[in-house]
């Protein structure tokens, strides 16, 4: 059976094993994380909209777009040309445009994500909550793989389900970054629904991604004894 809990970001994969990765991945994993940058909003620049082309040529699991730019709106067209199913927005950079793109994604028959800094206080989105199909917690600063997890984050994951239960929102809770051997137990208690898997967590673990895989899974359960 397909894990819906771990979700890959595929800007940590290896390049040069593209399809051996995803089509081991196809199988195992219910969505794809592609991190897109601009140089503005975060200084690196990473995949694409064209990236994500590629990987639905050899792939049918749903693909997130985690844009970190300044100009949602233009990205938001581009991703909507090559189809992808959850188009993931900074809170950061929504103010102004936030209803028009929530209502031009959804009417493309798209999801919908907003995603938020480690200081963006969960506040912020409360005026469009309810229309939103997925919630991203960064737990480290966004725009780099390898970055130190913030331990603070957790709480609005805690937050995040506890308002849910409360308004019976349906929003997925995510969480993105640092998820790996030396946080998963913490992460666990918090409790979301997905794990964004980088280099620390899944790719950086072997060679091989069957390998890497298995070792992730046994780290994962590891922790799951020390909740
Ligand atoms: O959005 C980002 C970074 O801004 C993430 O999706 C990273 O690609 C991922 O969190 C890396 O994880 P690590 O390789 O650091 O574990
Ligand atoms: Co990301």
């Amino acid at each position: 059976m397909k894990n819906t809990k771990f979700s890959p970001s595929l800007m940590t994969m290896d390049l040069n094993k593209f399809s051996d990765q995803i089509t081991f991945l196809n199988n195992h994993v219910e969505s794809y994380h592609v991190d897109i940058m601009d140089g503005h909003y975060v200084p690196n620049i990473t995949l694409s909209p064209w990236f994500i082309e590629q990987v639905k040529k050899i792939s049918d699991v749903p693909i997130s777009a985690h844009l970190m730019v300044t100009e949602p709106s233009f990205w938001v067209d581009e991703l909507l040309k090559v189809d992808t199913d959850y188009i993931c927005i900074h809170a950061e950079v929504v103010n102004g445009v936030a209803y028009r793109l929530i209502n031009k994604i959804h009417d493309h028959n798209k999801k919908v994500g907003i995603v938020l800094n480690p200081e963006t206080p969960i506040e912020v989105i409360k005026p469009y909550i309810k229309y939103l199909d997925k919630i991203t917690i960064m737990t480290v600063d966004p725009g780099f793989a390898g970055e130190k997890f913030i331990d603070e984050t957790l709480e609005k994951i805690v937050e995040l389900r506890k308002l849910r239960d409360e308004y019976q929102y349906e929003y997925l809770i995510e969480m993105d970054g640092s998820s790996n051997k030396k946080t998963f137990s913490k992460i666990q208690k918090a409790n979301p629904d997905i794990y964004i898997l980088g280099r620390s967590g899944l790719f950086g673990l072997d060679e091989d991604i069957n390998q890497a895989w298995i070792k992730m899974k046994n780290d994962f359960n590891n922790a799951l004894t020390k909740v």
